[in-house]
């Protein structure tokens, strides 16, 4: 298409086009004054029908053609229309009566057969755009508000073509010069979507081409801007319905706006970007339900400079036509049969591929000519097929074309890379490719079936952070709350400051769970909880949503002290989740299970990070695996690795009863959720064979010899009623503590892992002078005896339980995990 330039340009003009959803009724229509309120200059309003009129009048001319009754659709398209004239005055009621007359007869001679019913059709399909025009007209306040209406048809000429509709610039301009001369220097209102043809028919610019129109106005006027008013912010990066994290586009560039709109981007007509580019007049998309955002600018040369690829779109209903065979090889003339047999059969091709090889070459058509393009390229090389130079020509559908699009593409490597990643994870199997020497569109064509996943993983790709992760927390309990406060305030700093992205997209208790497809604010993630949204607890729904394939990284943090959810962790690590924990279940239960989980690891699952099992936020388990790591040979540890009984034996002096201390330490979050682990050892016990099993020896807790605080009569009693009898405690430990204090000695909880695989946990006296008795509040004290270190042990101290320090150990693995991906390389990195 060309659109030669003016040579006497307009004074300053605006276009704004107004769509079906901005004319829904009077009240939007009165609206648009204040949307055209700033500004200078004349204003040009190309408007399209009220929202859903053209569908009826499409149906309606079908109604009538199929002879069936079309009269109560007539009558609810009247009333709607003659409901907006009466709301809006302005004297329409006639006007408009008399069109749906005009209309009324136009029908009835289709349902007769009486008259050129391709013609007629064509003036009816674009009479709500000369209804709403009048509306529109009246709304802004009609000629004596200064307004005048032009009806397209007086002076848009254009004519169907192969490459669909073309104007005839030099008619239509010398029209509208001729318009303008009698109509100077004045507000118009002009109808969007209709024309006439060459010999003064009506006709249309195709669906949705009031868009088209606005810039073939522009285009007359010269003008300074196009605003294309929509329901919707802008161009987003993919269809919303499909990706919840799409994001509305700033800017972009003619080019870029061309190919997504050829891609299926809905919201601007393909055609519409020609007359404003030959002129470079910027258009703006905008939101007439949100004036306020900025919308999309599309200029010469987008000025964003955001991810190499700005848009996302996905064209489907489509099928593969293949041809190959030996006999294709080198042979001139092949694509050319092959696409002008397609030209005949008038199929219109959306992708084409072929490999330097010549053996095949494919492309990729509308699924309802796939059959008519399969038996017209059959046909063209019947002869090649019969003797098996060629073979049959194969057919595949249910396939859709997935684009990217972008300026920032040209000249930047690992684009491609970066897509097929994406799609290489989210398990997308490519049927072809192509990118043409523009580098500003890569196609690939995928099944229909991958099409929502494809889409959502390739955005994924280009929009998030390599390092997005994610997130599900399970057990908002006293260590979950604690780690939902340090994420609050931690994570906005980190996105900010690096490419962590970690991503809270569920949560759960015992009971209910909540999932989110964007994340929640650290902050507010338990309200989600709380709110309607939140649903029965399901593990394996909540790790499905936590794994979705779109997404490149998944992590579960249990929080719970569950054994129940520990049992998934091997199933989660096997799916590729990452799972961090400070329940030690996993670590200290089930050999199998164990065994599974280290399995599921060297398969190449997820990793499994539990550092804040043994003393909270302390470094043991690393230590330990940086000692085995660089080839030391451990001996023994021992020490103390209960942070409530070190508490409780730094505390318990005869000044205060020891039931009374174990509600406080309790109550500071100190203790498990059921104290007794603690007391009876069993809590240590875990703790000695996570470390045991760390260190390569096959012990469990079974193995452990313990000795238990918790009198017999209160071990097989519920939680409740053992913490109302709490003081049942007090006679044996006061005597307890009386024996050692006699011995001058001090109570100390001790553990102990022998070289010869013994392992024991249980109070014992210690000396005044004993590291143990050096100690203060909930100080865990770990002591590694190894080869390196024989003479002296190597000593890791600090508090060792409470929910802020133990959350901060399940913080810190999740940043461990975090940190250690990001495989993709940015690509901002690479143009550099
Ligand atoms: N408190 C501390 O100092 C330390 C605690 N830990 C461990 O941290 C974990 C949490 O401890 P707290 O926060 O003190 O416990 P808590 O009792 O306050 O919280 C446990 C949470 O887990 C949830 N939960 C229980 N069963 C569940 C299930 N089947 N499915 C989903 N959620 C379930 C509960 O609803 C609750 O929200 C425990 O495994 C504990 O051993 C580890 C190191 C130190
Ligand atoms: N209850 C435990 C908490 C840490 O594991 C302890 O007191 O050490």
């Amino acid at each position: 298409m060309s659109a030669p330039s003016s040579d006497e340009p307009s004074p300053h003009c605006h276009v704004h086009k107004f769509g079906g959803s901005s004319l829904a009724d009077a009240a939007h229509m009165r609206a648009i004054g204040g949307l055209l309120a700033d500004g200078a200059g004349t204003r040009l309003v190309v408007v399209s029908a009220m929202h859903g009129t053209t569908n009826a009048l499409v149906a309606l001319t079908e109604t009538a053609r199929q002879g069936r009754d079309w009269a109560p659709e007539w009558e609810n398209l009247r009333q709607r229309h003659l409901q907006a004239a009466a709301e809006l005055g302005g004297g329409l009621q006639t006007t408009l009566t008399e069109a749906f007359d005009a209309l009324g007869r136009d029908l009835a001679a289709l349902a007769k057969n009486e008259a050129d019913a391709e013609r007629i059709s064509a003036r009816v399909h674009g009479l709500g755009e000369i209804w709403s025009s009048h509306l529109v007209h009246a709304a802004l306040g009609g000629d004596a508000g200064g307004w005048q209406r032009l009806d397209a048809r007086e002076v848009l000429v254009v004519h169907p073509g192969e490459m669909g509709v073309g104007v005839d610039w030099d008619e239509s301009r010398r029209r509208f010069a001729k318009w303008r001369a009698r109509h100077p220097g004045r507000d118009t209102v002009v109808t969007g979507y209709v024309a006439s043809d060459a010999q003064g028919h009506a006709t249309t610019l195709g669906r949705n081409g009031s868009d088209f129109s606005a810039a073939i106005f522009a285009n007359l006027c010269d003008a300074n801007a196009l605003t294309i008013w929509t329901d919707v912010d802008g161009v987003l990066s993919a269809d919303p319905r499909l990706v919840p994290d799409a994001v509305c586009l700033p800017s972009l560039s003619y080019a870029e706006a061309c190919e997504l709109a050829y891609f299926g981007a809905k919201v601007l007509h393909p055609q519409t970007l020609a007359p404003v580019q030959s002129r470079g007049i910027p258009l703006r998309i905008r939101n007439t339900r949100r004036p306020q955002a900025p919308g999309t600018l599309i200029v010469a040369k987008s000025d964003f400079e955001g991810a190499p690829v700005k848009g996302l779109s996905l064209v489907r209903d489509l099928a593969v036509l293949e041809l190959a065979g030996n006999g294709m090889v080198g042979v001139p003339g092949t694509a050319e049969r092959l696409f002008a047999a397609l030209h005949g059969a008038g199929v219109s091709v959306t992708m084409i591929s072929q490999g330097s090889s010549e053996h095949s070459i494919c492309c990729i058509v509308r699924a309802d000519q796939a059959e008519r393009g399969r038996a017209a390229i059959a046909a063209a090389f019947a002869d090649a097929m019969a003797d098996q130079r060629t073979q049959a020509v194969h057919v595949t559908t249910d396939i859709c074309v997935l684009a990217a699009v972008g300026d920032g593409m040209v000249g930047t490597p690992g684009v491609a890379a970066r897509l097929l990643g994406g799609l290489a994870q989210a398990r997308v199997n490519v049927r072809a490719i192509a990118q043409g020497a523009s580098e500003r569109n890569i196609s690939v064509a995928i099944a229909s079936a991958d099409a929502t996943r494809a889409l959502r993983a390739a955005h994924s790709a280009f929009w998030l952070s390599p390092q997005y992760v994610s997130v599900g927390i399970i057990g908002p309990g006293q260590v979950g709350r604690a780690l939902l406060s340090q994420l609050a305030a931690t994570l906005p700093r980190l996105r900010s400051q690096s490419r962590l992205d970690l991503r809270i997209r569920g949560i759960g208790d015992s009971k209910r769970m909540a999932l989110s497809e964007t994340g929640w604010d650290a902050g507010i993630a338990l309200d989600a909880l709380q709110s309607d949204a939140a649903q029965a607890t399901n593990l394996d729904a909540f790790a499905a949503h936590i794994r979705a394939e779109h997404l490149p990284h998944a992590l579960i943090v249990d929080c719970s002290a569950s054994d129940a959810v520990a049992a998934k962790y091997p199933l989660w690590l096997a799916a590729g989740i990452h799972v961090v924990t400070p329940n030690k279940h996993a670590g200290s239960g089930d050999w199998a299970r164990y065994a599974a989980i280290r399995n599921a690891q060297r398969q190449g699952g997820g990793r499994f990070l539990y550092e804040a099992t043994v003393g909270a936020g302390l470094p043991v388990i690393l230590t330990l695996r940086s000692l085995l790591d660089t080839g030391d040979d451990l001996h023994g540890i021992d020490g103390m690795l209960s942070g409530t009984l070190a508490w409780l034996f730094n505390r318990f002096d005869g000044s205060q009863p020891f039931s009374a201390l174990v509600r406080e330490a309790k109550a500071l979050g100190y203790t498990e959720p059921d104290p007794r682990d603690d007391l009876s050892g069993l809590d240590v016990a875990r703790k000695l064979v996570i470390l045991a099993r760390e260190a390569g020896r096959e012990l469990s807790v079974e193995d452990v010899e313990v000795e238990s605080l918790v009198p017999a009569q209160l071990r097989t009693v519920g939680r409740d009623e053992f913490l109302a009898r709490l003081e049942e405690l007090d006679a044996p430990m006061q005597a307890r503590l009386e024996t050692a204090a006699a011995q001058g000695l001090g109570l100390r909880h001790i553990a102990q892992l022998g070289r010869d695989g013994s392992a024991r946990v249980g109070v014992v006296g210690l000396p005044a002078d004993h590291a143990c008795r050096h100690t203060r509040l909930t100080d865990n004290l770990v002591q590694f005896r190894s080869e390196r270190y024989s003479e002296n042990a190597l000593v890791v101290q600090g508090p060792g339980a409470g929910p802020q320090v133990t959350a901060a150990g399940v913080f810190g693995d999740m940043l461990a995990i975090a940190q250690s991906l990001g495989a993709q390389t940015g690509i901002a990195e690479a143009r550099a």
